[in-house]
């Protein structure tokens, strides 16, 4: 049984909650912590949205989605039904005044605990919910606000949202989310590199050949289309969770895990990537939209067809990056970033690929080594090695896999980041969480690609369904004389 650290009594305050996330994330998770028995009856959990709804039912319609969401935790019965007692609904439009605060001043009357306001909804509510808070005198010092990507469309909203709730929320106090980094295969990141010295010791341009960041999805865009639609790949996937993983994978060691000793490392690594020109989007940036095409044998439709707006969308839904850190420890080494919707497997992974041998004394030689760090769909460590061929007849190399699945190695999982994220929150560790600085810098280095786009008017490539991306996106690692990692023979 793994040991669990309860975190004593909290209110968390849920913004949005009769909404997808929290349907889907957020309330499944705090059930699975509940059942792990992380905290107690003696938190609650306070649900706000503007639909008209009563606490019972509402209870009625989050049992619905636990059942769909957590459905081997709420096979508990017992758990699940004191679970639903902890949940309270408040109807209030935070945009209108003289909505019922006072009945969620009533709920937070305690103000010894720890208060996280999560903030579920567009952001464009953020900073008016901090107003609203502010103004009705919910904020205390045990208070913490939580807040949904996307932070901002680009640099100047990003900047505009984090003033606005920075006026209402010191920093320290601020939580914005990336689901990424508490995902167990991310987190593992830090222990493979800083508690292995003999990884650590490879790791910079003289042994790694390159670096491949892919976070691939099966799925289309779902119900979120019209999100989605004016967001697209690069703000949605690369923007936050790509380029955490890239900082993961490329910072120096931190000081200690403190959350700032850990952030300012990530946010030099951001402030040393290779600013984009115009002409670098061109050559290293590429662009596609799934068409209709063909996945696990079954048809699927185009991104238009998915979006059902009758236009034909300029969004893109695929994005693959060729980009350089400016350091000593990287300078040679390139490191490509893709995510797309709808291609042929769903894998979020890291591949650290070694350099060959300086002088090669078998004839044969394999691929050079490389580490995989496989985050979804199951964690899994694999280091692709040289052995020698078993067997009579000559000296020949082959390569070998050593691999470590979690599955097989623990027992303990997080089915989902935000298990650990909320209970983070709740317990005062924003380490996993983004700082305004890393958040700037990231819209930093990605706005020049959206101005490009918009100015040189990037055309689109498509790409069907079920495929790895448009055709060009091998190009752009051949350049290298490099191979996706799909396209490697081991
Ligand atoms: N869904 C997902 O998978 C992900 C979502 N996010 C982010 O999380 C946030 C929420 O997303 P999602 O759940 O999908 O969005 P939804 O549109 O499904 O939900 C929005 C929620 O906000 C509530 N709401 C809207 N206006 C007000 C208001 N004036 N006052 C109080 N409540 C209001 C809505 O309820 P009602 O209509 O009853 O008021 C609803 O509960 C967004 O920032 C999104 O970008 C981030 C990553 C993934
Ligand atoms: O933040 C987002 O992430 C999901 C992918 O998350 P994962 O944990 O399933 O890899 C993505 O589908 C969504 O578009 C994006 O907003």
């Amino acid at each position: 049984m793994a040991l669990v650290n309860h975190t004593g009594p909290f209110d968390f305050v849920i913004f949005g909650a009769t909404g997808d996330l929290s349907r889907r994330k957020l309330l499944p998770a705090f059930l699975r912590r509940f059942h792990a028995q992380e905290f107690s009856d003696d938190a609650q959990i306070i649900c706000v949205a503007r639909t008209a709804l009563n606490t019972e039912q509402f209870r009625e319609q989050t049992e619905a989605a636990l059942r769909e969401f957590a459905p081997e935790t709420a096979q508990d019965e017992q758990t699940l039904h004191h679970f639903l007692g902890l949940l309270t609904y408040i109807t209030l439009d935070a945009l209108q005044p003289g909505g019922d605060w006072q009945a969620l001043k009533t709920l937070l009357a305690t103000n010894d605990r720890p208060r996280v306001f999560y903030l579920a909804t567009a952001p464009a509510l953020y900073s008016p919910l901090c107003e609203a808070l502010a103004r009705h005198d919910l904020i205390n010092q045990h208070s913490r606000v939580v807040l949904e990507k996307p932070i901002g469309v680009n640099l100047e909203t990003a900047q505009a949202i984090n003033h606005g709730v920075g006026q209402f929320f010191p920093e320290a106090s601020i939580y914005r989310i990336d689901h990424y980094l508490g995902k167990e295969g991310v987190q593992n990141i830090l222990a493979l590199r800083f508690a292995n010295p003999m990884l650590e010791k490879l790791w910079s341009s003289e042994a790694i050949a390159h670096v491949q960041i892919t976070a691939a999805e099966t799925v289309g865009v779902g119900s979120r289309g019209s999100y989605y639609d004016e967001s697209g790949a690069l703000r949605d996937m690369v923007q936050n969770h790509l380029l955490q993983m890239l900082c993961m994978v490329a910072m120096d060691a931190p000081a200690s895990l403190g959350s700032d000793d850990l952030r300012n490392e990530k946010l030099k690594v951001l402030n040393a990537l290779r600013p984009m020109t115009p002409d670098m989007v061109r050559r290293n940036v590429i662009r596609g939209q799934y068409v209709a095409g063909e996945l696990k044998r079954k048809d699927v439709p185009g991104y238009n067809d998915d979006l059902g707006t009758g236009r034909a969308s300029n969004t893109e839904t695929f994005v693959a990056i060729r980009t350089k850190i400016r350091t000593a420890r990287w300078g040679h080494t390139p490191f490509y970033l893709r995510t797309g919707k709808r291609l042929a497997t769903k894998t979020t992974e890291i591949v650290i690929q070694f350099r060959p041998q300086v002088w090669p004394i078998f004839t044969n030689m394999p691929s050079p080594g490389r580490l995989v760090i496989r985050i979804a769909p199951r964690e899994e460590l694999s280091l692709v090695t040289a052995v020698r061929d078993p067997g009579a007849g000559g000296f020949r190399v082959r390569n070998a896999k050593l691999s470590m699945s979690y599955e097989n190695a623990f027992s303990v999982t997080y089915q989902d980041s935000y298990e650990r994220l909320l209970l983070d929150a709740v317990r005062g560790d924003p380490a996993l969480f983004i700082r305004r600085d890393e958040v700037e810098a990231s819209w930093r280095w990605i706005e020049p690609i959206l101005n490009s786009w918009r100015h040189a008017m990037t055309p689109l490539e498509p790409y069907r369904a079920g495929s790895w991306g448009p055709a060009s996106t091998r190009a752009l690692l051949a350049r290298d004389g490099a191979l996706w990692h799909e396209d490697m023979l081991t």
